[in-house]
């Protein structure tokens, strides 16, 4: 049966010995986990088939950004390897979106779900700014969104601070992924814009993505069951 907390802990270790200690302190029903660029540049898909021989829905986050070719094949890839969620660049444009859902339909019995990354929350105005793009990051993440649903994209991350608007000009089926997650009291390290789990499950995300607030945690497990009841799971 699939976890019903949306909570997604991010395993964002040095080394596949730490994030699968750390796995084996959580519970695949109270959470799913995430593994990004840092682990799995370590620890390769090795990872992921320990990480499913625990029980865990996975999703991939290497944010895939390159020539539609490349990434097609590369989320085709990790869709083989049974993960439950991939995500791509919004930026990378509407070919390269397109072609990555449609290697996806020709897989046989594949449910992986494909998201394109909107505007990372580490990022305000002032950083859009830098890079060329004079939108607020609501503004910037509304039109990436809207591309990526049209390139068939089954969701988005974003920060929750978007999910409302996005949940009311895209439609309540549209996958919102949502980092960014700060419980009260906790350290914002660097992300720009945040939300608390309640509030963000109230703006209308489905996934939360909680990394160091559970992981650098004395004791992982005890927040992941706070964050889970603040939730009224
Ligand atoms: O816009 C984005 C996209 C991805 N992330 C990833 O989520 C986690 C957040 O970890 P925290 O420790 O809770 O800050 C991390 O793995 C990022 O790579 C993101 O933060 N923002």
């Amino acid at each position: 049966m699939s976890c019903q907390s949306p909570i997604v802990v991010a395993l964002d270790f040095p080394t596949m010995a730490q994030s699968i200690e750390m796995a084996k302190r959580l519970d695949p029903n109270q959470c799913r986990v995430k593994v990004g660029k840092e682990l799995f540049t370590t620890s390769g898909p090795a990872i992921l088939e320990e990480l499913h021989k625990l029980n865990f829905e996975i999703f991939l986050d290497l944010k895939f950004h390159d020539i539609p070719n490349t990434v097609a094949n590369a989320v085709s890839v990790a869709a083989k390897s049974g993960v439950w969620m991939v995500n791509v660049h919004a930026s990378g444009g509407r070919r390269m979106m397109e072609a990555s859902a449609n290697a996806l339909q020709q897989l046989p019995d594949q449910n992986t779900l494909l998201i394109a990354v909107t505007v990372l929350t580490s990022m305000d105005q002032s950083d859009l700014s830098e890079i060329g793009i004079d939108l607020t990051p609501e503004q910037h993440v509304k039109r990436l969104a809207a591309l990526a649903k049209s390139s068939g994209m089954d969701g988005v991350v974003c920060s929750a601070q978007e999910s409302q608007m996005l949940s009311s000009e895209l439609g309540k089926d549209f996958v919102l992924v949502t980092p960014g997650i700060r419980p009260a009291g906790s350290d914002q390290g660097d992300q720009k814009r945040i939300m608390t789990p309640a509030e963000a499950m109230v703006a209308g995300s489905h996934y939360l993505v909680v990394g160091r607030p559970i992981t650098q945690a004395a004791d992982p497990m005890a927040v992941l069951t706070e964050v889970n009841q603040s939730l009224g799971l």
